[in-house]
Protein backbone atom coordinates (compact mmCIF):
# COMPACT_ATOMS: atom_id res chain seq x y z
CA UNK A 1 0.00 0.00 0.00
CA UNK A 2 3.15 2.92 0.83
CA UNK A 3 4.82 1.48 -2.30
CA UNK A 4 1.59 2.32 -4.33
CA UNK A 5 0.89 5.88 -2.91
CA UNK A 6 4.32 6.30 -3.30
CA UNK A 7 4.03 5.78 -7.07
CA UNK A 8 1.07 7.93 -7.06
CA UNK A 9 2.74 11.02 -5.43
CA UNK A 10 1.46 13.54 -7.68
CA UNK A 11 4.47 15.52 -7.10
CA UNK A 12 6.84 13.05 -8.58
CA UNK A 13 7.20 11.43 -11.75
CA UNK A 14 5.24 8.30 -12.13
CA UNK A 15 8.51 5.76 -12.15
CA UNK A 16 6.69 3.78 -15.17
CA UNK A 17 6.74 6.97 -17.15
CA UNK A 18 9.86 8.36 -15.93
CA UNK A 19 11.69 4.94 -16.73
CA UNK A 20 15.39 5.13 -16.96
CA UNK A 21 15.28 7.29 -20.31
CA UNK A 22 16.24 10.34 -18.57
CA UNK A 23 19.18 9.39 -16.76
CA UNK A 24 21.94 11.00 -17.44
CA UNK A 25 24.90 8.43 -18.25
CA UNK A 26 27.70 10.36 -16.36
CA UNK A 27 29.98 7.38 -15.87
CA UNK A 28 32.95 8.13 -18.18
CA UNK A 29 32.79 11.97 -16.04
CA UNK A 30 31.75 14.20 -18.43
CA UNK A 31 28.05 15.63 -18.95
CA UNK A 32 28.18 17.14 -22.43
CA UNK A 33 30.27 16.23 -25.28
CA UNK A 34 30.10 18.69 -28.49
CA UNK A 35 32.00 17.62 -31.59
CA UNK A 36 32.67 19.17 -34.86
CA UNK A 37 29.58 21.55 -34.69
CA UNK A 38 29.05 23.44 -37.61
CA UNK A 39 26.22 26.10 -38.41
CA UNK A 40 26.39 29.13 -41.31
CA UNK A 41 23.97 31.54 -41.65
CA UNK A 42 23.54 32.84 -45.15
CA UNK A 43 27.43 31.67 -45.70
CA UNK A 44 28.83 33.38 -42.81
CA UNK A 45 30.15 30.60 -39.86
CA UNK A 46 28.62 31.08 -36.61
CA UNK A 47 29.93 27.61 -35.42
CA UNK A 48 33.07 26.47 -37.24
CA UNK A 49 33.79 22.61 -36.63
CA UNK A 50 33.76 23.56 -32.45
CA UNK A 51 34.25 20.71 -29.97
CA UNK A 52 33.66 21.19 -26.21
CA UNK A 53 33.68 18.40 -23.47
CA UNK A 54 32.21 19.74 -20.09
CA UNK A 55 32.89 17.35 -16.97
CA UNK A 56 30.00 16.60 -14.48
CA UNK A 57 29.54 19.12 -11.81
CA UNK A 58 31.82 21.32 -13.53
CA UNK A 59 31.82 25.58 -13.32
CA UNK A 60 32.71 26.43 -16.69
CA UNK A 61 33.08 29.77 -18.38
CA UNK A 62 32.54 30.90 -21.53
CA UNK A 63 33.98 33.77 -22.87
CA UNK A 64 34.61 35.27 -26.15
CA UNK A 65 34.14 38.62 -28.13
CA UNK A 66 30.73 39.76 -29.30
CA UNK A 67 29.96 37.43 -32.06
CA UNK A 68 32.59 34.38 -30.88
CA UNK A 69 29.16 32.22 -31.16
CA UNK A 70 28.51 31.94 -27.56
CA UNK A 71 24.93 32.51 -27.80
CA UNK A 72 24.72 30.52 -31.08
CA UNK A 73 26.43 27.45 -29.37
CA UNK A 74 23.97 27.51 -26.50
CA UNK A 75 20.70 27.88 -28.68
CA UNK A 76 21.79 24.36 -30.22
CA UNK A 77 22.72 22.87 -27.14
CA UNK A 78 18.86 23.79 -25.79
CA UNK A 79 17.50 22.72 -29.10
CA UNK A 80 16.93 26.28 -29.97
CA UNK A 81 18.26 26.25 -32.91
CA UNK A 82 19.53 23.35 -35.50
CA UNK A 83 23.19 22.92 -36.51
CA UNK A 84 24.49 21.71 -39.62
CA UNK A 85 26.52 19.42 -38.81
CA UNK A 86 28.25 17.79 -35.70
CA UNK A 87 27.14 16.08 -32.46
CA UNK A 88 25.65 17.13 -28.97
CA UNK A 89 25.33 14.13 -26.52
CA UNK A 90 23.71 14.73 -23.00
CA UNK A 91 25.56 12.03 -20.84
CA UNK A 92 26.94 9.42 -23.34
CA UNK A 93 23.23 8.40 -24.48
CA UNK A 94 21.24 11.36 -25.06
CA UNK A 95 21.89 12.78 -28.78
CA UNK A 96 20.24 16.60 -27.93
CA UNK A 97 20.04 17.17 -31.77
CA UNK A 98 17.49 14.63 -32.29
CA UNK A 99 15.39 16.23 -29.47
CA UNK A 100 13.25 19.20 -29.41
CA UNK A 101 13.91 21.98 -26.67
CA UNK A 102 11.13 21.24 -24.28
CA UNK A 103 12.40 17.62 -24.35
CA UNK A 104 15.88 19.36 -23.69
CA UNK A 105 14.68 20.87 -20.52
CA UNK A 106 12.64 17.81 -19.41
CA UNK A 107 16.26 15.99 -19.57
CA UNK A 108 17.44 18.27 -16.95
CA UNK A 109 18.99 21.18 -19.31
CA UNK A 110 18.24 24.70 -17.80
CA UNK A 111 18.89 27.63 -19.20
CA UNK A 112 18.39 31.70 -17.62
CA UNK A 113 19.05 34.52 -20.45
CA UNK A 114 20.54 37.82 -19.38
CA UNK A 115 17.34 39.85 -19.03
CA UNK A 116 15.56 38.71 -16.04
CA UNK A 117 11.39 37.60 -16.59
CA UNK A 118 10.13 36.97 -13.71
CA UNK A 119 6.53 37.42 -13.19
CA UNK A 120 6.26 41.19 -11.75
CA UNK A 121 3.20 41.19 -10.33
CA UNK A 122 3.44 37.72 -8.51
CA UNK A 123 5.77 37.00 -5.04
CA UNK A 124 9.08 35.36 -5.06
CA UNK A 125 7.30 32.30 -3.89
CA UNK A 126 4.45 32.69 -6.65
CA UNK A 127 7.02 32.59 -9.16
CA UNK A 128 8.95 29.96 -8.17
CA UNK A 129 5.66 27.57 -7.91
CA UNK A 130 4.47 28.50 -11.02
CA UNK A 131 7.94 26.91 -12.54
CA UNK A 132 7.50 24.14 -10.46
CA UNK A 133 3.92 23.68 -11.58
CA UNK A 134 5.01 24.59 -15.37
CA UNK A 135 7.88 21.52 -14.88
CA UNK A 136 6.69 18.54 -17.81
CA UNK A 137 8.08 16.02 -15.24
CA UNK A 138 5.63 16.88 -12.31
CA UNK A 139 2.27 15.21 -12.99
CA UNK A 140 -0.43 18.31 -11.71
CA UNK A 141 -2.70 21.10 -12.45
CA UNK A 142 -1.76 24.49 -12.18
CA UNK A 143 -4.44 25.11 -10.00
CA UNK A 144 -3.95 22.05 -7.53
CA UNK A 145 -2.47 23.19 -3.94
CA UNK A 146 1.37 22.58 -3.30
CA UNK A 147 2.15 19.46 -1.78
CA UNK A 148 4.59 19.62 1.52
CA UNK A 149 7.21 17.83 -0.27
CA UNK A 150 6.83 20.59 -3.15
CA UNK A 151 6.74 23.45 -0.22
CA UNK A 152 9.67 22.26 1.06
CA UNK A 153 11.49 21.92 -2.24
CA UNK A 154 10.51 25.92 -2.67
CA UNK A 155 11.86 26.60 0.67
CA UNK A 156 15.09 25.02 -0.63
CA UNK A 157 15.46 26.77 -3.19
CA UNK A 158 14.80 30.52 -1.36
CA UNK A 159 17.38 29.52 1.03
CA UNK A 160 20.04 28.69 -1.61
CA UNK A 161 19.30 31.80 -3.78
CA UNK A 162 19.31 33.81 -0.45
CA UNK A 163 15.22 35.45 -0.73
CA UNK A 164 14.16 33.20 1.88
CA UNK A 165 12.87 36.70 3.48
CA UNK A 166 11.66 38.03 0.54
CA UNK A 167 9.56 35.20 -0.42
CA UNK A 168 5.75 37.47 -0.20
CA UNK A 169 7.59 40.58 -1.71
CA UNK A 170 6.19 40.99 -5.62
CA UNK A 171 9.28 40.25 -7.85
CA UNK A 172 8.68 43.17 -9.49
CA UNK A 173 9.70 45.42 -6.10
CA UNK A 174 12.94 43.35 -6.02
CA UNK A 175 16.39 44.79 -6.92
CA UNK A 176 17.93 44.14 -10.67
CA UNK A 177 19.95 41.35 -8.74
CA UNK A 178 17.65 40.05 -6.92
CA UNK A 179 15.22 38.86 -9.98
CA UNK A 180 18.43 37.66 -11.45
CA UNK A 181 18.64 35.06 -8.53
CA UNK A 182 15.12 34.05 -8.09
CA UNK A 183 14.69 33.25 -12.09
CA UNK A 184 18.02 30.87 -11.49
CA UNK A 185 15.70 29.86 -8.31
CA UNK A 186 13.23 29.15 -11.02
CA UNK A 187 15.45 26.89 -12.79
CA UNK A 188 16.53 25.06 -10.13
CA UNK A 189 12.91 23.91 -8.76
CA UNK A 190 13.10 21.30 -11.37
CA UNK A 191 16.33 20.56 -10.03
CA UNK A 192 18.06 20.63 -13.28
CA UNK A 193 21.64 18.61 -14.41
CA UNK A 194 23.21 21.36 -16.50
CA UNK A 195 22.33 24.64 -15.90
CA UNK A 196 23.54 27.18 -18.79
CA UNK A 197 23.33 31.08 -17.33
CA UNK A 198 23.86 34.02 -19.80
CA UNK A 199 25.59 36.94 -18.36
CA UNK A 200 24.28 36.71 -14.79
CA UNK A 201 25.66 39.37 -13.76
CA UNK A 202 25.84 42.39 -15.89
CA UNK A 203 24.10 45.64 -14.37
CA UNK A 204 24.67 44.14 -11.26
CA UNK A 205 26.39 46.10 -8.39
CA UNK A 206 29.66 44.99 -6.82
CA UNK A 207 27.95 43.36 -4.05
CA UNK A 208 25.16 41.76 -5.76
CA UNK A 209 28.57 40.62 -8.59
CA UNK A 210 29.76 39.35 -5.00
CA UNK A 211 26.68 36.98 -3.96
CA UNK A 212 26.33 36.19 -7.49
CA UNK A 213 29.78 33.99 -7.61
CA UNK A 214 29.06 32.97 -4.41
CA UNK A 215 25.75 31.47 -5.38
CA UNK A 216 27.02 29.94 -8.98
CA UNK A 217 30.05 28.53 -6.71
CA UNK A 218 27.55 26.74 -4.81
CA UNK A 219 25.67 25.02 -7.34
CA UNK A 220 28.04 23.38 -9.03
CA UNK A 221 29.25 19.98 -7.79
CA UNK A 222 25.58 18.74 -8.05
CA UNK A 223 25.00 20.29 -10.82
CA UNK A 224 27.05 21.13 -13.95
CA UNK A 225 26.66 25.30 -14.72
CA UNK A 226 28.48 26.88 -18.00
CA UNK A 227 28.27 30.43 -17.61
CA UNK A 228 28.98 32.72 -20.30
CA UNK A 229 29.95 36.34 -19.41
CA UNK A 230 32.06 39.23 -20.59
CA UNK A 231 32.98 40.49 -17.13
CA UNK A 232 36.54 39.32 -16.43
CA UNK A 233 36.79 39.95 -12.58
CA UNK A 234 33.68 37.92 -12.26
CA UNK A 235 35.11 34.80 -14.80
CA UNK A 236 37.80 35.34 -12.40
CA UNK A 237 36.58 35.29 -9.02
CA UNK A 238 34.62 31.81 -10.00
CA UNK A 239 36.14 30.01 -13.10
CA UNK A 240 38.24 26.92 -12.37
CA UNK A 241 38.03 26.50 -16.07
CA UNK A 242 37.78 29.10 -18.95
CA UNK A 243 36.93 27.92 -22.87
CA UNK A 244 37.43 31.34 -25.19
CA UNK A 245 35.82 31.03 -28.36
CA UNK A 246 36.80 33.34 -31.62
CA UNK A 247 34.74 33.13 -34.86
CA UNK A 248 32.41 29.85 -33.80
CA UNK A 249 35.79 27.64 -32.75
CA UNK A 250 37.73 27.00 -29.23
CA UNK A 251 40.48 29.40 -29.29
CA UNK A 252 42.17 28.29 -25.94
CA UNK A 253 40.81 27.03 -22.64
CA UNK A 254 42.27 26.95 -19.59
CA UNK A 255 42.48 28.50 -15.99
CA UNK A 256 42.03 32.28 -16.10
CA UNK A 257 45.90 32.34 -16.28
CA UNK A 258 47.09 30.62 -18.73
CA UNK A 259 44.20 32.11 -20.71
CA UNK A 260 45.72 35.27 -20.13
CA UNK A 261 49.29 34.08 -21.02
CA UNK A 262 48.13 32.13 -24.20
CA UNK A 263 49.57 33.68 -27.21
CA UNK A 264 46.59 32.97 -29.64
CA UNK A 265 44.05 35.28 -26.97
CA UNK A 266 46.65 37.56 -26.51
CA UNK A 267 47.00 38.14 -30.28
CA UNK A 268 43.22 37.89 -31.05
CA UNK A 269 42.01 40.46 -28.18
CA UNK A 270 44.81 42.84 -28.68
CA UNK A 271 44.10 42.73 -32.96
CA UNK A 272 40.78 43.56 -31.93
CA UNK A 273 41.95 46.38 -29.35
CA UNK A 274 43.78 47.77 -32.05
CA UNK A 275 40.99 47.49 -34.52
CA UNK A 276 38.89 48.93 -32.55
CA UNK A 277 41.76 51.84 -31.89
N1 LIG B 1 19.75 34.00 -36.72
C1 LIG B 1 20.87 34.51 -37.21
N2 LIG B 1 20.96 34.93 -38.49
C2 LIG B 1 22.08 35.43 -39.00
N3 LIG B 1 23.24 35.57 -38.29
C3 LIG B 1 23.22 35.19 -37.01
C4 LIG B 1 22.05 34.64 -36.39
N4 LIG B 1 22.35 34.33 -35.09
C5 LIG B 1 23.65 34.69 -34.92
N5 LIG B 1 24.15 35.18 -36.06
C6 LIG B 1 25.54 35.64 -36.23
O1 LIG B 1 26.40 34.63 -35.76
C7 LIG B 1 27.52 35.19 -35.09
C8 LIG B 1 27.65 34.63 -33.71
O2 LIG B 1 26.63 35.22 -32.90
P1 LIG B 1 26.44 34.91 -31.37
O3 LIG B 1 25.22 35.67 -30.95
O4 LIG B 1 26.43 33.45 -31.15
O5 LIG B 1 27.73 35.54 -30.71
P2 LIG B 1 28.05 35.78 -29.18
O6 LIG B 1 29.41 35.22 -28.94
O7 LIG B 1 26.95 35.26 -28.33
O8 LIG B 1 28.11 37.37 -29.07
P3 LIG B 1 27.63 38.35 -27.90
O9 LIG B 1 28.71 38.33 -26.88
O10 LIG B 1 27.52 39.66 -28.59
O11 LIG B 1 26.31 37.87 -27.38
C9 LIG B 1 27.33 36.71 -35.11
O12 LIG B 1 28.10 37.25 -36.15
C10 LIG B 1 25.86 36.87 -35.38
O13 LIG B 1 25.59 38.06 -36.09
Amino acid sequence: MQGLRETFRRDQVWPFLAGEQNKVDVSNQMILYVEGLNLSFDGFKALNDLNLYVKDGELRCLIGANGAGKTTLMDVITGKTQCDSGTVYFGQTHNLLTKDEADIAQLGIGRKFQKPTVFEEQTVFDNLELSLKTDKRVIQTLFARLSPSEIDRIDEVLAIIGLKELRFMKAGALSHGQKQWLEIGMLLVSDPRLLLIDEPVAGMTAQETERTAELLTSLAGERTVIVVEHDMEFVRSIARTVTVLHQGSVLAEGTMDQIQNNKDVIEVYLGEEAAEA
